[in-house]
């Protein structure tokens, strides 16, 4: 990476602004998953040990520039306080007079965590004004946040331009492995993209055609695929309008010799539901009134195929409807191909597909998971990252 990180940086007595992603999921005000702030921990720790005062911020869920009780980081203040096993400051705002106030009573290595961010209407605006204010709290910039790179909001880029400002070790983690994916891959290189919708994945597809060997292809967005080689898809999910651009690739895929890998057999049901009537059937062969809703046994093999040939898969999103369980097999076979071919660097880009490799017991197995939904999607387009742009080059 060509930006510099927290170590080109003598944080020793200094406040410290740290931008992390800790958008957790919650339920009824617990933390259901900290994955993220585990991701953050090494940073933290760093700068712990290294004598900064260190001022965490972050915003979790789309509060709207509102104060949303239920999205205060109250709890993430405990679950880090745990993990650290060190108290952590919380504030009730992100900026101002108060939070300089429990700043100025901070000692060296004490840690700070700052009231959710997007409870102010200028973070998203990314509002030069809060950008300033964030500033003024600090003298050094950490943006650890992968996760809000892809966002271009007052803690994420614009507090970059008043301060010197670095990487966090999770954000050089992250851009260093889908970085490699991306420009110097060791190959065979497959990419596998599922998930609902073509839609989503347009750019991702587009650029990753330039750059992989071998191309494979499941979920929701596989029909519009099956529908453009002229099969019926019945009730599955279709977009009618990418139909002519499912074509493009295809033949765009064949024009760079890219093998291109399509279901063969699907699981259908007759309803949307885990008691459903569920059957196997060749691609060819949907029936006009059934979904498909998973893939089916020999797709698992031939992908298995490819996966265990593989020197590098990078992966985003799941190949069928893998929350109900009846049609969880295609991607759980994925995963499990993933966590046995030990040849092969994984790479889950993150959302769905992460949560389906932790949903398996197999998370432990992947090389790197990523924690960017989002971001891990639009680096792997190909598109710079507003929130790594605007850090300091080396
Ligand atoms: N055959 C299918 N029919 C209907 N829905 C499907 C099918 N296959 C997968 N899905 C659904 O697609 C959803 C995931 O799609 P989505 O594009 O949101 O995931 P993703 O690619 O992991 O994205 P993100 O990283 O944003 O979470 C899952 O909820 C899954 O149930
Ligand atoms: O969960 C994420 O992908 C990040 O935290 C970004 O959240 P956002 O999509 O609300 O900007």
């Amino acid at each position: 990476m060509n930006k510099k990180t927290v170590r080109d940086v003598d944080v020793k007595g200094k406040r410290v602004f740290c931008r992390v992603d800790f958008n957790v999921p919650m339920e009824n005000g617990a933390i259901t998953d900290d994955t993220r702030i585990r991701a953050a921990l090494p940073t933290i720790r760093y700068l712990i040990e290294q004598g900064a005062k260190v001022i965490l911020a972050s915003h979790l869920g789309r509060p709207k520039g509102k104060v949303v009780e239920e999205l205060r980081l109250n709890a993430v203040a405990e679950r880090l306080s745990e993990l650290l096993g060190k108290h952590v400051t919380k504030t009730d705002e992100a900026y101002g007079d108060a939070v300089k106030e429990a700043i100025s009573k901070m000692n060296e290595g004490d840690v700070l965590l700052l009231e959710n961010v997007r409870f102010y209407p200028g973070e998203e605006k990314n509002d030069p004004e809060l950008a300033k204010a964030f500033a003024e709290l600090a003298n050094i910039y950490v943006n650890d946040a992968f996760g809000a790179a892809h966002r271009a909001h007052a803690s994420t880029e614009g507090i970059a331009h008043y301060l010197p400002a670095v990487a966090g070790f999770l954000m050089e983690k992250e851009i260093e492995v889908l970085g490699k994916a991306l420009s110097n891959p060791d190959r065979p290189f497959t990419a596998i993209i599922g998930g609902a919708k073509v839609k989503d994945k347009i750019g991702v597809i587009e650029n990753l055609l330039n750059k992989v060997d071998n191309l494979i292809i499941g979920g929701g967005l596989a029909y519009t695929f099956v529908k453009a080689l002229g099969h019926e898809v019945g009730k599955s999910l279709l977009e009618e309008d990418k139909i002519e651009l499912a074509k493009s690739f295809m033949e765009k895929a064949k024009e760079k010799g890219v093998n291109f890998y399509m279901p063969v057999d699907v699981v259908v049901a007759d309803r949307f539901a885990n008691d459903a009537n569920t059957k196997v059937v060749a691609i060819d062969a949907i029936p006009s009134d059934w979904e498909a809703l998973d893939i089916g046994p020999k797709t698992r093999e031939l992908y298995r195929d490819v996966i265990m040939k593989s020197k590098l898969v990078v992966w985003n999103g799941p190949m069928g409807v893998f929350e109900i369980d009846a049609f969880a097999e295609g991607t759980k076979a994925v995963a499990q191909a993933l966590a046995d071919a030990a040849d092969t660097y994984s790479v889950i880009g993150g959302g769905d597909s992460a949560a389906a490799v932790e949903k398996f017991g197999l998370a432990d197995k992947m090389d790197h998971i990523s924690t960017g939904g989002g971001a891990s999607l639009e680096f792997m387009e190909g598109k710079q990252l507003p929130g790594v742009v605007a850090l300091n080059d080396k």
